[in-house]
Parts: structure tokens; sequence; C-alpha cells
């Protein structure tokens, strides 16, 4: 995958705006009332939590000091006790409720916004999900998995990690403001002095954040590399160990965390030189404030500061500036900081859940009548690729037929079964089921009737009941109820017990599990590994039959058993051709003896077509692939062999036979 097309990919539509917006807009919405309460809270909460610095600086001067009388802004002198232990009381009474109002707030919001916020994550991971699973297949050709995996954990993570923040960086701006406020009514000109540090802050945090936001999209991309790389590793493993290249594994992902590393360090350098600087400010600010206090306290306040200063007011200014300052540079560093980064992860997000997705449900419906497959005319080339695949393929599967589609590696024959899914749209010409052009009628009801066997069947974590119970349609699911009294308890959630043996049955699968030590309910690997080639290709076979398609396609789905498995799923498949039609690519030819066609293609062409007996007769390029693999490979033309040896590497058949050609 080239960087840009992966760039080009994640790029944001241009009507969405600011893409964290967005979300906030799209998903935060639906729990409005619970952000306002955890809003309202947290903000209620800052009055409580100013109380007791106040109290306390009055409580110096009246009490302590006895230097003046015991007044609280807001509250009226008659409420107040005249007596000293009156007053001590009061004052303990005060902090008592203030600390107690402050934690019953902080604690309800808390819940509240943690609530809301799973919420809306959850929400956010579904959808994005969804709509990634919902991509045509091109965007999966060109992302690793690892890549698409790190949307959905990382950046949804990040967003997860501002949404913390963003509750901090409320409750510290209400906490700035309250503190603000609180300082105004004990002296209005020296807290309107103290603002042009909050302003000096602030400019100092938007160096940071224009600095900070390019190179926190250099980390997003790089987490999604770094994840791309150990998943291949991992996914690898076998092929990893067989040719002992560990040392090659560990430089690759060596290289890509290093890549990591170097991206988030220049993170780390903005981020102290910021905190550096901002803590200067406030740290030296302190030191200002009790200067000037401290001054005007004993000498009298110059004419532009107003009014003298209490030691009370001095010790209540000195420790709200603390819980002032404080939470100044921690919005600037930790709050933008992660603002920063989620704002990068929501262009992931947005990108995937804002472009086209195809749409799975929209289309008429596939009436299925016989299940004739007509390709007319059809040329195809993948957008990843310069080369068109196919070019002017045209041929008919019959209903019940059985069409074997055979030709060299390379020559398109997966190609030809993706368009009849619609994994991918034709560019010329058409494919049809039953006269109806698979891209009129919706991709879902279309594969409800199709029934697929690939050449490396992917088995999913569970037991070996679940992976076939897997291919039962959507609609012929049991009932909850039905699988609540299921008739064994690891029965699959989709299928019923009866059909998913009856399908291994067919599949020729039913043997081999029930000698296996937990039968229907064993467990296989990831991917399945814990089986045979030959078994999961049974598996994969039971799956595609249980939902009884009426098109069944088999890409070389015995590739991997043995002759005597091959020939029992052979006769399954016989058995089943008159009840549906099968397209089944093989480069087993004698899988495809008895097809009704086999259609032969070289080259993304179809250059012959016919029965066994007709394509021999013919002694075309069916015949030569024939003799090829019957051994007779002295009958083999002169053309196929001067293009064998044009070939890297001909198969060792064919390597014999231009061996013999030249001995001849
Ligand atoms: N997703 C893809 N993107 C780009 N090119 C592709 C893609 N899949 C296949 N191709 C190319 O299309 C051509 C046909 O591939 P296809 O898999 O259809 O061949 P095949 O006949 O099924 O081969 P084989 O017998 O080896 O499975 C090949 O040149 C292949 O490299």
């Amino acid at each position: 995958m080239s960087e840009s097309s992966e760039s080009a990919e994640y790029e944001v539509p241009d009507h969405v705006g600011n893409p964290l917006v967005h979300l906030v807009r799209r998903y935060a919405r639906p729990y409005g009332a619970r952000y306002l309460v955890a809003i309202v809270g947290t903000a209620l909460a800052q009055i409580p939590q100013r109380v007791p610095a106040l109290v306390v600086g009055v409580a110096l001067d009246a009490i302590l000091l006895s230097s003046t009388p015991y007044s609280l802004p807001l509250v009226p002198d008659g409420w107040i006790p005249t007596t000293t232990e009156g007053q001590v009381t009061f004052t303990i009474g005060l902090l008592a409720g203030a600390f107690a109002l402050d934690g019953a707030l902080t604690w309800l919001s808390g819940r509240v916004a943690g609530t809301a916020r799973l919420r809306t994550l959850h929400d956010i991971r579904v959808d994005t999900f969804d709509a990634l699973v919902g991509r045509e297949m091109d965007f999966f050709d060109r992302h690793q998995t690892g890549d698409v995996m790190s949307v959905l954990n990382n950046d949804v993570s990040n967003l997860d990690g501002f949404g913390n923040n963003a509750v901090q960086g409320l409750r510290f701006v209400t906490q700035i403001a309250v503190a603000f406020a609180f300082m105004a009514l004990l002296h209005v000109r020296l807290a309107a002095l103290l603002l042009v540090l909050p302003v000096g802050l602030g400019l100092l945090g938007r160096w940071y954040t224009t600095r900070v936001e390019p190179v926190y999209e250099d980390v997003r991309e790089s987490v999604g590399r770094i994840n791309a790389r150990l998943e291949d590793s991992i996914d690898g493993i076998a092929t990893v160990k067989s040719f002992a290249r560990e040392d090659r594994e560990r430089a690759a992902v060596a290289s890509a965390s290093r890549e990591y590393r170097d991206r988030n360090w220049s993170v780390v350098r903005l981020r102290l030189l910021f905190n550096y600087s901002s803590w200067s400010v406030s740290s030296y600010s302190f030191v200002g404030l009790f200067a000037i206090g401290a001054y005007i306290n004993l000498e009298g306040a110059p004419p532009f500061l107003g009014h003298s200063l209490t030691a009370g007011t001095l010790l209540t200014f000195l420790l709200y500036s603390k819980s002032f300052y404080g939470p100044i540079r921690q919005l600037m560093l930790d709050v933008l900081d992660s603002y920063e980064n989620a704002l990068a992860s929501s262009k992931r997000i947005v990108a995937v859940l804002e472009t086209d997705r195809q749409a799975n449900e929209t289309g008429d419906d596939l009436r299925v009548t016989g299940g004739r497959i007509e390709y007319d005319r059809v040329d195809f080339g993948y957008e990843s690729s310069d080369e068109q695949q196919l070019s002017d393929v045209s041929f008919t599967a019959e209903p019940g037929s059985l069409v074997g589609i055979v030709g060299p590696t390379g020559a398109g024959k997966s190609t030809i079964t993706k368009l009849l899914f619609r994994f991918y749209e034709a560019d010329a010409g058409r494919v049809t089921v039953d006269g109806q052009d698979v891209t009129d009628v919706s991709p879902r009801s279309l594969r409800e009737h199709l029934g697929y066997v690939s050449q490396d069947p992917f088995l999913f974590y569970g037991t070996i009941r679940e992976n076939i119970g897997y291919g039962v349609r959507e609609g012929d699911q049991r009932e909850p109820s039905e699988r609540a009294s299921g008739d064994s308890g690891a029965a699959s959630d989709d299928a019923s017990d009866a059909d998913v043996e009856h399908a291994a049955k067919l599949a020729g699968a039913h043997d081999f599990v029930t000698d296996l030590d937990d039968g229907y309910d064993t467990q296989v690997g990831e991917r399945g590994e814990s089986l045979s080639g030959g078994q999961r290709q049974r598996i994969a076979i039971a799956r595609a039959l249980l939902r009884e398609p009426e098109i069944l396609v088999l890409d070389e789905a015995t590739s991997h058993v043995d002759n005597e498995t091959e020939r029992q799923i052979q006769e399954s498949i016989d058995a089943l051709a008159g009840e549906r039609t099968t397209l089944a690519i093989a480069h087993r030819l004698s899988t495809v003896r008895n097809a009704d066609t086999i259609v032969v293609v070289d080259d993304g062409r179809v250059v012959e077509q016919g029965s066994h007996e007709e394509l021999v007769e013919r002694d075309g390029l069916y015949a030569d692939l024939w003799r090829v693999q019957v051994g007779d490979t002295d009958a083999v033309s002169e053309t196929f062999l001067q293009r064998a040896r044009a070939e890297d590497r001909p198969s060792e058949r064919i390597e014999s036979a231009i061996d013999g050609e030249a001995s001849r």
C-alpha cells in the first residue's frame, strides 16, 4: 500500500468541517440531558470548592488576628454569630458543609458524565465498525488489517481520553471563573491585574497547539503502521518460523516502532517546552503576587490598585492563585494535548464513517427462479491495478448445472466469481442471475442466495458447530427461546444442531468431527489452526451448504484434501449440483471432469468452453493442461511448452514435459 493512497483514504469529506465537533454533534447529542447535568454539576461544585480558601482568610483576620470584623461576601451580617466560639463553630460548619456539597456534586457529575461518555464511545465504535465492514472490497485491498484495527482501537480510545480530559477541562474553566469571581469580590483591581497571566498562558498554549497538531497526525499514522506490521508478523507466524525469519520481522517491527518513537519524541519535546514555560509563568507569578500583596499590606496600595489588603485576603488570593494557575496550565497541556490527539484520530474515524459505503440494503431483492448465471461480455480491472484482469468474458451456467472454471494461475478465475458476489463491479458488460443484473439487486439479498467456499477458508474462533452454523441465512436463524433451551448446551447461536450435522454429512465432515474428543464442540483456533487444511475446507463446505444456497461457488474447494476426501466431496457436489447451480474453480481438472461445461480462462479471456470430452477433442489449452495432469507429457503441444518455458516457475510435471520435449 502506498503512503499516498493510505492518507488519501483517511481524508475527511469537505462538508464535515471540524471532525471532532462533527462527532460530538452526531454522537453526544442523544445523551445531551446527561451531559447537561454533568456540566451544571461540575460548574456548581466549583462554588463550594472555592469557599474554604475564602472562609479561612476571613477567619484568620477576624478570629486569629482580630484585625477585622467577621464578614463574608454575599452572606448577610445578621447570619454571622457575634461570639468567638460561635464564629469558630460557624467556620467549621461552613468548611464541612462546603466539602460535603462539593463531594456530592462532583460524584454526581462524574457518574453522569462517565455513563454518557462511555455510551457515546460505544456508539462511535459500533458505527465505525459497521462503516468499515460495509466498505467496498477495494478498501480492504488497499489497507492492512492492523491499520484498520488501529482506527477501531487506538483512535476510539483517543476519543475516550479526550472525553475524560474534556470533563477535566470544564472543571478547570469553571474553577478559574469561580476563583476569579471570588477574588473580584475581595479586591477587584488586584484580581484584574492577575488577568494578564491567563492571557499570556493562553497565547503560549496557542503556540503549542499549532506546533503539536501536525506532529500528532504523524504519530497517528505511525500507530496505524506499527499495528499493521505487528498484525502481519503474528498472522503469518507459521511462515515466519518456517523460514526462520524472526530477525527480519524483528527488524521490520523495530523500524516501525522507531518511527513511532521518534515522532512521539517530538511531541514529548514540545510538551516539555510548553510545560516548563507555563510552569515558570505560573510559579513566578505566585512569587510576584506574594510580593505585591505583602507590599500593599505593609505600605498601602498605590492609587491604581485601590484599597489595601489584609493578611487574610492575601492568604485567600495566594490559595486561589494555586487553584487558578494550576488549572490554566493543565488546561493548556492535558486538555489541549488530548484535543489535538483526538482531533487527529477523529479525522480517521470520520473519514471511515462518512465515505461512501456499499449500501447492502439498497436495490431490489434477488428472485432466484432457477439459478441461471450469465456473464455477458464482461470487462474488469482492479482499481489498484493498471491492467485489465478480465476482457470480454461471456459464458452461461444453466440452472442446476455444474460449471468448471479452469486455467493457469493468475488467469482471472477467482476474479470472475468475485463479480458474481458483487465484491467488485464489472467495468463493462453484465453479470446476471436469472436475468437480474447483480448490480441492480441489493448485495445482501444477492449473497443470501450464494454459497461460497474459498481457497483458504477462514474459520472463526469458536466451536466447529458455531463455524458451520455461521452459514445460516438470516431469516432462518433459530428463535432466541429455541437457543436458550438449545438441544446441546454449546449449540450454535445460529442454526439447529440437526442442520449443522446434516450439512457436515453432505460435506464429508461428520466422520472426522465425531472422532474428535469434543465432537462438534471442539474449539478451533483463531484461524482454525488446530485442524488440517482438508478438515478446514470440509467445515467451510458444510458452512456453505448449510444455507442451502441456490448457487454454490467453490474456489478450489478441494485443493487441500486427499484423493479419498476429494472423491467424497465430489460425490456430494455432484449430488447437490442437480439442485443448485455450481461454479467450481479447479486446478485439479479431475474435480470438474464431470462438469456440464468447463470454461477455460487464460489471461482474463475465455479461450475455450465445452464438456471435458469436447475440450480434449478440440486439442487446445485444456487438452494440454489435461495431458500434463494425467502425466501424458509427451503429447503436450509445442505452443504450451514454449509458454511454460517463459514462466518463472513451471510445475514439476510441466518441467518434465519440457525435459521430455528436449530429449525428443
Ligand atoms: N485485489 C486485487 N487487486 C489487484 N489485482 C488483483 C487482485 N486480486 C487479484 N488480482 C490480480 O488479478 C489477476 C487474476 O487473479 P485471480 O485471483 O482471479 O486469478 P486466478 O486465476 O484465480 O489465479 P489462481 O489460480 O492462482 O488462484 C492476477 O494477475 C492477480 O494478480
